[in-house]
């Protein structure tokens, strides 16, 4: 009879203002009553997946990996897939949501909670190749991936006034502004002041384009972003495109307009300050300004942008329908 190794589990016990931590002993307890071996490898600082996945192809050495789970939010969840997109191992992931945001579950598998999804990966057995992005940043020479979004611009920002917005309450708060995604609704408002405007130049399957006045930039794998906040309903995850979204020429004029589809129509097509193309290639570039990005809602350092993006794929087990 076929045994399966044990399985390996990549846990970030703080994701989620301390929910990772109950959801690794509900995982725990689940695979006691499946008699499973199980060997937990948990992060104590930012970026540790990435050393802690490293560590884990290591010392499996010629054994498949059966079994990995990654509980956490999709800051450790996009860590994991970049160390095994970077090192070539075609391991099936399955991902248990622990974070604040969770864009990647509410993507794809909404109403799973943990049971289903660890069943999906024992019996359900069906491997599921879904589309990611890789890119590469011409600047720094720099290769990685996306499995939510790259944003530019507006959206970075707010994503990292969220961080600090929750970063800056205390923890009974923060479980307030987690359940209600506060912290990222407030960064909204803070933000309507400071937006930037930058020039960018895309290229989309060999046409380029200039847009001389842009605020937000994003390349999109799912509508969502910010936890479950939905920025464009174009977007489709199993298209297997690169979707890229622009909210462009933003005046007062232009907010007014935007807020209301965002909160409640979700009509975007008819936006005279939102465009949506997709494609197979893309390369962007803000050569003149300096702005801040984000990917997976992890914030990259501010400066000039030279990034070209193309599709690719992750294996996952995914719970059954
Ligand atoms: N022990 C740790 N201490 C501090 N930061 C950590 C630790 N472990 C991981 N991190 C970092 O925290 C960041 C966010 O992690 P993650 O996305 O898993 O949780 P979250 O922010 O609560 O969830 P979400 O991304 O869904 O909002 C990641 O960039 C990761 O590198």
């Amino acid at each position: 009879m076929y045994m399966p190794n044990r399985v390996h589990i990549i846990s970030h016990p703080r994701s989620g203002n301390g929910k990772g931590t109950i959801i690794l002993k509900e995982v725990m307890q689940i695979l006691d009553g499946f008699q499973l071996e199980y060997i937990n490898y948990q992060t104590n600082y930012a970026t540790h997946a990435n050393l802690l996945t490293k560590e884990m192809i290591h010392s499996s050495g010629d054994r498949t990996i059966d079994y990995l789970l990654v509980i956490g939010g999709d800051g450790t969840l996009h860590e994991v897939v970049d160390t095994l997109q970077e090192s070539k191992q075609n391991i099936p992931i399955t991902y248990i949501p622990a974070g604040t945001g969770n864009d990647f579950h509410r993507t794809w598998y909404p109403k799973a909670g943990p049971r289903e999804i660890i069943e999906g990966m024992l019996f359900n057995r069906q491997v599921q190749d879904i589309p990611i992005f890789l890119f590469e940043n011409h600047l720094s020479n720099r290769q990685g991936t996306v499995i939510n979004s790259y944003g530019l611009g507006l959206d970075a920002l707010i994503n990292a006034r969220a961080k600090a917005n929750l970063a800056s309450v205390s923890p009974s708060v923060a479980k307030l502004y987690h359940r209600f995604n506060l912290a990222y609704l407030k960064a909204i408002v803070e933000s309507l002041n400071t937006i930037p405007h930058f020039c960018l130049e895309y290229t989309m399957d060999g046409t380029t384009y200039l847009v001389d006045d842009a605020s937000m930039v994003l390349v999109m794998n799912t509508p969502y972003i910010g936890g479950g906040i939905r920025l464009d309903n174009r977007t489709q995850p199993r298209a297997h495109e690169l979707s890229l979204v622009i909210y462009h020429d933003i005046t007062s004029d232009a907010v007014r307009d935007i807020i209301p589809r965002v909160f409640k129509s979700h009509d975007y097509q008819s936006s005279p300050y939102i465009n949506q193309i997709s494609g197979q290639h893309l390369r962007l570039k803000v050569v003149h300004d300096s702005v801040l990005s984000q990917v997976d809602g992890e914030t990259i350092q501010q400066g000039p942008i030279d990034l070209s993006f193309r599709l690719g794929s992750q294996s996952f087990y995914f719970p059954k329908k």
